[in-house]
């Protein structure tokens, strides 16, 4: 008997041990997160004339078999299945289906038949996936799967749950609301979206979908700081002439928009609210000189920072680099990553409760779990869009009035923020250092590699440093992984025995990936083989050249965040994309690299590649991820959707007990990540 859609998946027929495995992978464990598991595309099964079909296109087509249909096998296990088909115009076409000899015994000389498949212009020959029944919907909805897990156990499973299940999908939308802009119900979405009868069905539980996923994240956003509006911030009273003293000691000259950035943040530190600001600014424009003088600033004005980074080689990167532009400071600084030994992390985490550590650098898995301040007046994120609400909440329930600066390498639009970061402040770093040149990125195949060799002989000449980048295929790839990396190595060993090359991936322990990170950096070793280990934040602006293997195979937004790692000084940097993508749409991808240089443009194009439900894919596009909607696209219905919840809060005792319900019950879910 269905009870609540927390049920387990395994309460469904055909769901045993290992498929509940299998989808527990894709982050599906209760029958709501499978009834919220949206196809990410459909195959549109409509029959068509065979004159409107192009090359290589998925098609169904209808007719009449004029041939007994024959499998041949080649070997054991190979064979092919084929006959002919007369279509409606007496067009006849050939229909073969490879590995499927069973299919057989759906087919028989003169049966009228609709064949799924795709179209061999050349041979005139449709390559059968499917042979539709009388019952197939028209679209095939297609899910995001893993290994062990088949498509059709995922329709069957999801059609079972909206089956039994269906009645107890709750409303997540005030009915008001549902009614002044025409939506369905939430139950009727989930099914239009899964077993959508008609392309104006599907659009209709689309929009739908996308409303109340932005909704819900509005009201978790306003009702946050809708709480926090009031709250007394920290007030950090710094010595602007000691700042001074700081800033006037750094190697550079900060930019106008570094400075204005400084000064934004400076004066939310010294307000008596607390501050919540994005501070916004491409790959390499210098945010994090910024984030240091905000901290330095709240060091002087006797309070405790921290700086949260998404990887431990990142975290020591900075305190290296704090270190070194604030010597005067090294002695309060503290690094906190899962390297240290116990010893060192108990040392560690006394001193920030006592408060002799006044910086803490360190992930942001181990600063929010494990750690309690002394007098913590300012925290600044790194990658806003890896942390989530409720995580921010938590550090705010522990240190009320905290001042908070979160930092993204991928700027949004004003008004775009507005409805992303609500009531957060942004400052944006939009140019360069000066001196910066572009970077000038190159498609080659794999061909070509001898050239790119004496390219990179010539940089070598130089006394500059080159990254090697091959992408991570799949989680459990990695010996295959480590077999790559090691590969190239040795090619590279070979064509360059002159200088040292060094490696870096995931399986080394985390000291040995330290110590191969210093050796770059130290320049000891001139070329660095890596997995995208290097993709974040990584800073050696003596490195001028970026190669990377099979660049086809990553995000967009990834390829600009490694090109990213160059072009960080004042030299000429090159980024070559080694890649034979097969299709129009792969070519297009890399092209956009090619042409683009501006962080934002790529990611938007990145994203429009990505479908609705590719979470992970989305979640690399570097802009803020939804998990159906698209922030550019949809951008009419997050407007929408944030005013609409704005005027609920304001009229909140206006509102009918039910819609009152609807949305307490929004506060008690989980919380969307931003
Ligand atoms: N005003 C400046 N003049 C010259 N060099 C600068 C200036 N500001 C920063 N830099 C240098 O530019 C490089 C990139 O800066 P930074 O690491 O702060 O970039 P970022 O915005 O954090 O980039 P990413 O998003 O890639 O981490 C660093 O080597 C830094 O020392």
């Amino acid at each position: 008997m269905p009870t609540t859609l927390n049920d387990s998946i395994a309460v469904l027929k055909g769901i045993g041990p290992k498929s509940v495995q299998a989808f527990a992978q894709l982050g599906v464990v209760t029958i709501a997160d499978l009834l919220y598991h949206l196809p990410f595309r459909f195959n549109d099964i409509q029959e068509r004339p065979l004159a409107s079909i192009l090359d290589q296109e998925k098609v169904t087509l209808k007719g009449r078999v004029i041939t007994p249909p024959v499998v041949s096998y080649f070997g054991r296990r190979r064979s092919r299945l084929s006959f002919r088909l007369e279509l409606e115009d007496h067009q006849v076409i050939q229909v073969v289906f490879f590995n499927q000899p069973y299919l057989n015994k759906q087919v028989a000389l003169n049966d009228e038949k609709s064949i799924y498949g795709k179209w061999d212009q050349t041979r005139q020959t449709l390559m059968g996936m499917k042979v539709l029944k009388e019952t197939d919907n028209i679209f095939q909805p297609v899910y995001s799967a893993t290994k062990g897990l088949r498509q059709s156990l995922i329709v069957q499973a999801i059609s079972q749950a909206l089956a039994e299940y269906g009645p107890l999908i709750p409303e997540a939308v005030p009915s008001f609301l549902n009614e002044r802009h025409q939506l369905m119900s939430s139950r009727a979405a989930l099914q239009g979206i899964h077993q959508p009868q008609s392309y104006k069905q599907y659009e209709a539980a689309r929009r739908k979908i996308i409303y109340q996923e932005f909704f819900d994240y509005q009201w978790q956003l306003q009702t946050a700081s809708f709480n926090h509006r009031q709250d007394k911030g920290l007030q950090v009273h710094y010595d602007v002439e000691v700042l001074k003293v700081f800033i006037k000691e750094l190697p550079f000259e900060l930019t106008s928009d570094q400075k204005k950035a400084v000064n934004e943040i400076c004066l939310d530190l010294l307000a008596p609210y607390a501050m919540r600001r994005m501070l916004q600014g491409d790959v390499g424009s210098g945010k994090t000189i910024v984030a240091f003088l905000a901290m330095v600033a709240g060091v002087i004005g006797g309070y405790q920072v921290a700086l949260m980074v998404p990887t431990e080689i990142l975290a020591k990167q900075h305190y290296q680099n704090f270190c070194n532009l604030f010597p005067d400071l090294e002695d309060q600084t503290g690094l906190l990553i899962s390297q240290i030994s116990s010893k060192e992390k108990n040392e560690l985490q006394l001193g920030i409760k006592k408060g002799f550590h006044q910086v803490i650098i360190g992930t942001h898995a181990l600063i929010q779990d494990a750690v309690s301040f002394h007098k913590l007046g300012l925290l600044v994120i790194d990658e806003q869009h890896r942390f989530g609400v409720d995580q921010r909440q938590l550090l705010l329930d522990q240190n009320p009035g905290l001042n908070i600066l979160q930092m993204t390498a991928t700027p949004i639009p004003r008004s775009l923020a507005l409805s992303i970061y609500g009531d957060m402040s942004v400052s944006t770093i939009q140019s360069l250092p000066s001196g910066r040149q572009p970077i000038q990125t190159r498609l080659v195949s794999e061909k070509q590699v001898d050239k790119l060799y004496l390219h990179m002989q010539e940089i070598l000449a130089k006394e500059q440093q080159i990254y090697y980048v091959l992408p991570i295929i799949d989680q459990s790839e990695h010996l295959d992984q480590v077999e790559n990396v090691l590969n190239v190595k040795a090619k590279l060993d070979q064509v360059f025995p002159d200088y040292q090359i060094e490696i870096l991936h995931g399986q080394m322990a985390k000291d040995q990936q330290a110590r191969a990170m210093a050796a770059f950096k130290a320049n000891e070793a001139q070329v660095l083989v890596a997995t995208t280990m290097v993709e974040v934040g990584v800073d050696v602006p003596n490195a001028t050249m970026m190669i990377i293997q099979s660049a086809e195979r990553f995000g967009l937004a990834q390829l600009h965040q490694l090109r990213g790692r160059v072009g960080r000084g004042n030299q000429p940097s090159f980024c070559y994309l080694i890649g034979n993508p097969t299709t129009e749409q792969g070519k297009a991808r890399l092209k956009i690299m090619v042409d683009e240089s501006n962080g934002f443009q790529i990611s938007k194009a990145d994203l429009k590649i990505r479908g609705m439900g590719d979470v992970l894919g989305r979640q690399q596009s570097g802009l803020p991820t939804f998990k159906y909607a698209n922030i550019i696209e949809d951008s009419d219905s997050l407007n929408q959707a944030r005013q609409d919840v704005a005027w609920c809060l304001q009229h909140y005792q206006d509102l009918n007990q039910n819609d009152r319900e609807i949305l307490n019950s929004l506060n008690q879910k989980s919380r969307i990540e931003l």
